[in-house]
């Protein structure tokens, strides 16, 4: 089976363009996705397409467009051009309602959103019944037991009764990774998971991603980062972008390059992997 394809004109991936239509296994599919704001433009002409069971990440420099990437695909914000379909349905052609649930988000912006008195295991088990915040008196307590396995599966089981206002930042980002998967979602969208963790925390949080990784019935997933040392084992495919445009992108063992990621970050950097994780620093 022809396998992914993401690049965009004067790509220096390895891959072709996707095809203008997505294919049955495809879950994100982006043709010339274009995004201005003003003047400025976030993303250029980006043609991307991540097939069921992939793990992607997508990489590059401060204002490279990750986030406003990760939005298209979470079906959060419209391209200005270009055509995205999202789990199989065409954005701008569906109520975008519809297709939201089916999509679990880990983000900057929806941690500043959860109210800080809510109760650690209420921020998990809400989404469920796809809301933020409280809302219900009582939960089922099948959606109870589920959230606190899945804090349980993210190391913050013990935390379930405290008030989410209370956590540090990488016990907030566990949480909203437990919450992300809690409505069994078909995508599973994380910006910078590991931002902010200490390196304890950081190497047991890829542990676990790396585990979903392994796991066939875990989502397809993409990942957003600043930093190749975040890059869970087991992730199979990679975006580079660089002011808003696609660098490379394609299966890491291909499209992980020093080449590749010097031209990202625009300086000259060396790259080393070892177990299955990667290492860069300037040369
Ligand atoms: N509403 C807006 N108007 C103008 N520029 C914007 C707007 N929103 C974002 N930008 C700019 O678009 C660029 C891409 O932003 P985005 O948040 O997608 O980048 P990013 O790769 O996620 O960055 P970071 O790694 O710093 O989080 C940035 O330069 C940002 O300043």
């Amino acid at each position: 089976m022809p396998r992914p394809t993401a690049s965009a004109p004067g790509s220096t991936g390895t891959a072709g363009r996707p095809s203008i239509v997505p294919g049955p296994d495809s879950v994100i599919h982006g043709f010339d996705v274009t995004v201005r704001r003003g003047g400025t433009v976030l993303l250029d002409a980006v043609s991307w397409e991540v097939l069921a069971d992939e793990r992607w990440v997508v990489l590059g420099p401060n204002g490279a467009g990750k986030t406003t990437l990760l939005q298209v695909a979470a079906a959060q914000l419209h391209p200005t051009s270009g055509r995205v379909h999202v789990l199989g349905e065409r954005l701008g052609a569906v109520d975008l309602a519809e297709v939201r649930p089916r999509i679990g988000v880990s983000s900057a912006a929806l941690a500043s959103r959860v109210p800080p008195q809510e109760r650690v295991v209420d921020v998990v088990v809400s989404a469920g019944y796809g809301v933020l915040g409280r809302w219900r008196e009582r939960y089922d307590q099948l959606d109870l037991d589920r959230a606190t396995e899945l804090l349980d599966a993210m190391g913050v089981a013990r935390l379930a009764d405290r008030m989410y206002g209370t956590l540090s930042e990488g016990e907030r980002k566990r949480t909203l990774a437990a919450r992300a998967l809690m409505a069994d979602p078909e995508l599973l969208l994380l910006d910078e998971p590991a931002a902010g963790l200490d390196l304890g925390g950081r190497e047991d949080l890829l542990a676990r991603l790396t585990r979903l990784a392994q796991d066939p019935a875990a989502p397809t997933t993409v990942l957003v980062t600043h930093h190749v040392e975040e890059i869970p084992v087991d992730f199979t495919h990679v975006l580079l972008l660089r002011d808003g445009g696609v660098v490379a992108a394609g299966p890491v063992a291909e499209t992980l390059t020093e080449e590749h990621l010097s031209a990202t970050f625009g300086m000259s950097l060396a790259l080393e992997q070892r177990g299955g994780r990667f290492f860069a620093y300037a040369r």
